[in-house]
């Protein structure tokens, strides 16, 4: 490769770290309270003329990058001298991982496997193991424990998944912080269908996974299922658990963690894991990845998918050291989610429970409160294409309506308009 396409590469990388220095550090001045609004103005013009100028630089690495790309392809391969052997288990080894690859990220003709969960399950399981994806519980792992080894044995001893469920439910909130810290709900859907199996648009919705987390705007609620003859676990629930569904199924690509229950895992639960994988990643508007925990009275598998396939799992039990944070670290926050929660954070507003307004051709529209009660649709945007040249010229059409019929147009809150780096 050409040392200096290396080099450009590197000063731009330089130049694009200096450019974040100096947005941060006008952020830091933003966000002093006493900050006058001709200075807050000023500033504000300052950090976009430097977004502008990272947005440039980003290009130009691009640039760069694939020029880097071009090169490496068009270097010639040495050629292997006719009496030097060859290292062919070193070159099927790269052949499997190339196939592994390209199986992960090509996506399946229907989102419905044709065998059973039990063969699928065996059959995947048994590849990831050939692929050294299996990763089995660490027995000397260091930190915290997500369960003693006395609730552990209260664990074991308990008679139905439902009651699995309900007793793991404040463990995992806290390890997730759904316990109020966050914007974050742990959802127990346990009979509420919200999954959908086909990519047919009247499909309905047919399989309901135990519980996953999300954001709160994007989950519906509804009523604890009954726990008719089962009065142990009636008394295990506490009023804070959350009952519901996902709001609406293009908000799958947000989910950070879907979870699923067992007595006891088996290749079956395994393979009905991956199944839900499949079926969120169906089609464009799924998530390419989809993060899983399987769990039972002993152990959780995390269960990594791509595109619909199991790439990874690593096993856990509930009293192995180190669990909690590796419990912790497993879940994905959408940047979209983040940008949310930021948002509302720095404008003081709240966001709504099942507040999921809808989309447009180009960002998506939450309900969210100020501190005084009054509602608001907050509209957030993805910084790519010109996502948010349009936002602003959306602004100031509707500025400019308002001025113009000022009963017929309700308007967007002045100083509405943010940017918010961490996107990325
Ligand atoms: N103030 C609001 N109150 C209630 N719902 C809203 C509000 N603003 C937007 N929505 C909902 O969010 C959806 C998306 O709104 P958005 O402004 O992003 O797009 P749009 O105007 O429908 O289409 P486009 O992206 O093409 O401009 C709307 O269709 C509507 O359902």
């Amino acid at each position: 490769m050409s040392a200096s396409v290396e080099q450009a590469i590197e000063q731009v990388a330089e130049a694009i770290a200096r450019v974040e220095n100096e947005i941060e550090e006008i952020n830091e001045i933003l966000k002093n309270p006493t900050i006058s609004d001709v200075d807050k103005a000023y500033y504000r013009q300052k950090e976009d003329r430097y977004l502008q100028e990272k947005s440039q630089l980003r290009q130009e690495k691009d640039r760069y990058l694939q020029k880097e790309l071009l090169l490496i392809e068009r270097t010639p391969m040495p050629s292997i001298p006719e009496n030097q052997s060859v290292n062919t288990p070193f070159l099927e080894n790269i052949q499997k991982d190339i196939t592994v690859i390209k199986e992960s990220v090509s996506k399946p003709d229907r989102a419905t496997p044709q065998k059973s969960a039990a063969s699928f399950g065996a059959e995947e399981l048994s590849r990831l193991e050939k692929t050294e994806n299996v990763h089995d519980p660490d027995e000397n792992g260091k930190g915290d424990a997500v369960l003693t080894t006395e609730q552990s044995g209260s664990l074991l001893q308990l008679e139905t998944e439902h009651q699995v469920v309900a007793f793991l439910t404040p463990f995992l909130s806290a390890v997730f912080q759904c316990n109020g810290s966050s914007n974050r709900v742990l959802v127990n859907s346990e009979e509420y269908k919200w999954l959908k199996t086909s990519n047919d648009e009247k499909s309905t919705y047919s399989q309901k996974p135990d519980m996953f987390i999300c954001h709160k705007s994007l989950y519906q609620k509804r009523d604890p299922f009954a726990a008719t003859g089962d009065s142990k676990l009636h008394q295990m629930r506490r009023s804070t658990d959350i009952f519901g569904q996902l709001s609406h199924w293009h908000l799958r690509r947000f989910l950070s963690v879907v979870l699923e229950a067992k007595k006891d895992i088996s290749n079956s639960a395994f393979g009905q894991t991956i199944n839900y994988a499949a079926h969120l990643s169906f089609e464009e508007s799924g998530p390419i990845m989809v993060r899983l925990v399987l769990f039972d009275r002993e152990s959780f598998w995390l269960v990594e998918t791509l595109r619909g396939r199991a790439s990874s799992v690593r096993k856990c039990r509930w009293v192995d050291g180190g669990s909690k944070s590796r419990l912790e670290k497993f879940m994905l926050e959408d940047p979209l989610i983040k940008v949310l929660d930021k948002a509302c954070f720095e404008l003081g507003l709240v966001p709504e429970e099942n507040g999921y307004l809808g989309s447009g051709a180009f960002g998506l529209v939450f309900k969210v409160c100020d501190q005084n009660g009054v509602a608001f649709a907050l509209k957030i945007v993805p910084d790519v294409d010109d996502n948010v040249a349009e936002l602003q010229k959306q602004l100031s059409i509707t500025n400019e309506a308002k001025r113009k019929c000022p009963h017929l147009i309700v308007g967007a809150e002045e100083d509405s308009f943010r940017k918010f780096e961490s996107y990325y």
